[in-house]
């Protein structure tokens, strides 16, 4: 696997977060999904969100992405990006790619024509598909199709793929977008313990290039990562920092790990 695609800005010397929530609050009929939640990533960084059923991180998701709107608080991209005010796809083209758990890959398009399609963006499947990349644009999708892992299927079905290998192409597909902050919900659901490792080991070379907010349940995942950790619970920050740390916790231990 190979580092691909930079992502532009990255290493902006001023830039102080990639993401910054502050106090954002969600309720449903009265129920606080989201209760006072702050949270900061750093641009390149690697973070793991993990907690309970229930404690809020896919509504998290949904309120960074603008599928959700919050009642109250900051969600801000880049320090200066309000997120709140832009739709789901002002804000996917601001630059935040989202992998849902559901792999979407078309079944009966090969690997390079999957990851040449996500290229393609919004443009139409006839288009995309008859319309000839430029050098440039075909060592990227080539580029992607490495870093994921999937060099030897790209002429393949997707249909044809594992569980796994769907998840590393949809990962593929996103990146070719050039996204400077990744957000992945539960990579290693359904995924072999080899897969598994494969993928933690794929997100690291990603976050070479890219900020990575990734949320799971997985522990063996979540170890290998070796990232510091936020533990979410009842929609606020119950603790953060290393592993080591907060699975020390017995906060965390009772609500979560203990179970
Ligand atoms: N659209 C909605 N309407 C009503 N309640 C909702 C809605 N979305 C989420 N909730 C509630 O908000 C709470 C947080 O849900 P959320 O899905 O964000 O948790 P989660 O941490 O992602 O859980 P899981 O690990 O099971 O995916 C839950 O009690 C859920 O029932």
């Amino acid at each position: 696997m190979s580092a691909v695609v930079k992502s532009p800005g990255f290493h902006s010397a001023e830039m102080q977060s990639m993401l910054y929530l502050n106090g954002v609050t969600k309720s449903f009929d009265g129920f606080k999904a989201i209760n006072n939640l702050s949270l900061d990533i750093a641009p390149g960084e690697l973070r793991a969100i993990i907690g309970p059923n229930g404690a809020g991180k896919s509504t998290m998701m949904d309120i960074i992405t603008g599928k959700t709107r919050p009642d109250s608080g900051q969600v801000r991209f880049r320090d200066s990006i309000d997120l709140t005010q832009y739709d789901e796809a002002d804000i996917a083209n601001l630059g935040i790619g989202r992998k849902f758990q559901k792999p979407t890959v078309v079944e009966t398009l090969s690997v390079w024509q999957n990851v040449e399609l996500a290229l393609a963006g919004t443009r139409s499947v006839l288009h995309a598909l008859f319309h000839t990349l430029s050098s440039e644009q075909t060592d990227k999708v080539n580029d992607v199709i490495k870093l994921v892992g999937l060099k030897e299927k790209a002429g393949d079905i997707a249909g044809s793929l594992s569980h796994g290998q769907k998840q590393w192409l949809e990962i593929g597909m996103l990146i070719v977008q050039g996204p400077e902050l990744l957000l992945v919900d539960e990579p290693a659901a359904g995924m072999t313990d080899h897969e598994t490792m494969e993928t933690a080991a794929l997100l690291k070379e990603i976050n070479k290039d890219h900020t990575v907010v990734v949320v799971e349940h997985d522990m063996d995942f979540i170890k290998a990562l070796d990232s510091k950790v936020t533990v979410l619970h009842e929609g606020s920050v119950l603790a953060e920092g290393r592993l080591e740390v907060v699975s020390a916790n017995p906060r965390v231990i009772e609500v979560y790990l203990g179970r």
